[in-house]
């Protein structure tokens, strides 16, 4: 169903392709004004839907360029049919650059690979800040995109990376959400688990999204993240009751105070090779907990991630790369 280009970089396979559709064969083809000036036309023709695949860390999303209109042009169970590695083009999920709303530049929505609509997604945004800018090739390179979780603001760096201002952490329980207890005022940190038939320590974060960390056991045992097994407990922690919204889970083992490693089951995708959401989640548990500082490197499956809870304004602050695998058309 796919018809993908090999291409190292978006302006020499994707807008091409989007130049091949003709008017005749447009099905809901329609122009929309680009910052800057440039005129764009829309992700739909009889060729099928144009797509962008990138990933960071290996996080891999399928990129729709959606700024023509204000509803995703792809549905949730198309999405579903689409993230599957055999049957479709393959990704943790499908996100959409849609029209501006609240004063930013875009606006993102995302659906993970079950079909699920999560609020944020950190290697997703900093995925669509590179894809916005190689499909534009414009200024600005400083976006601010409206999302599910409220104002996003991603910059791309001179060295190619992406740094991500992430906006301030949630931890009242309620706005988690989680029914655990809370420990510090209105925040879960470091309660009982009991899971598995083990008594496990959590913090509970969210990001935009919610976020169950853990460092360890109550009796003191330490996460060894490579001797999980994600796939057998990941989903009695994402569907446990205690999380009515369903939960990412992050597995977290300490290297130094200012670097961890981390292994993540995704809600809505399962096992993942990052998530950015979850590794901010990741250091505010660590420093809620006196296990991390600040400035910490989450160490991810893909790679690693640069993440800062600043002090000065309670923001998180995420580094880390974005990259065009390929790009294509699908029909769906
Ligand atoms: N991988 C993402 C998170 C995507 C959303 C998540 N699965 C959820 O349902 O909350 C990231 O990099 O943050």
């Amino acid at each position: 169903m796919a018809q993908c280009l090999a291409a190292s970089s978006v302006a020499r396979a994707f807008l091409p392709q989007q130049q091949r559709c003709s008017t005749r064969q447009q099905r809901r083809m329609s122009a929309a004004a680009a910052p800057g000036g440039a005129r764009r036309q829309a992700t739909v023709c009889s060729a099928g839907i144009k797509f962008a695949k990138y990933q960071g860390l290996g996080n891999d999303f399928i990129l729709v360029d959606n700024r023509h209109q204000a509803e995703p042009v792809i549905s949730p169970d198309q999405a579903v049919k689409l993230c599957d590695r055999n049957f479709g083009i393959g990704g943790d999920g499908v996100i959409f650059a849609l029209p501006a709303q609240n004063g930013t530049d875009y606006s993102m929505r995302i659906f993970n690979s079950d079909g699920s609509e999560p609020e944020m997604c950190g290697n997703g945004i900093r995925c669509l800040a590179r894809f916005v800018a190689d499909v534009d090739g414009s200024q600005p390179r400083q976006y601010k995109v409206h999302t599910l979780a409220g104002l996003i603001q991603p910059a791309l760096l001179a060295d190619g990376q992406v740094c991500v201002d992430m906006g301030e952490p949630i931890l009242k329980a309620a706005d988690v959400p989680t029914t655990l207890q809370p420990t510090q005022g209105e925040a879960v940190v470091q309660q009982r688990l009991s899971v598995d038939g083990k008594d496990w320590l959590f913090t509970c974060v969210s990001m935009g999204n919610p976020h169950a960390i853990t460092y360890g056991l109550a009796d003191g045992t330490p996460i060894k993240v490579d001797e999980l097994d994600l796939a057998r407990i990941g989903p009695m922690f994402e569907h446990n009751a205690v999380f009515p919204a369903r939960t990412n889970t992050e597995f977290v083992e300490v290297l130094t105070p200012s670097h961890v490693r981390m292994h993540v089951w995704e809600r809505g995708a399962g096992r993942t090779l990052a998530c950015g959401t979850g590794a901010c989640a990741t250091v505010v548990a660590g420093v809620l907990e006196g296990k991390t500082e600040r400035k910490c490197q989450v160490d991810l499956p893909g790679g690693p991630l640069h993440i800062e809870w600043r002090e000065s304004d309670n923001h998180i602050y995420m580094t880390g790369p974005a990259e065009l695998v390929f790009s294509g058309s699908v029909s769906v």
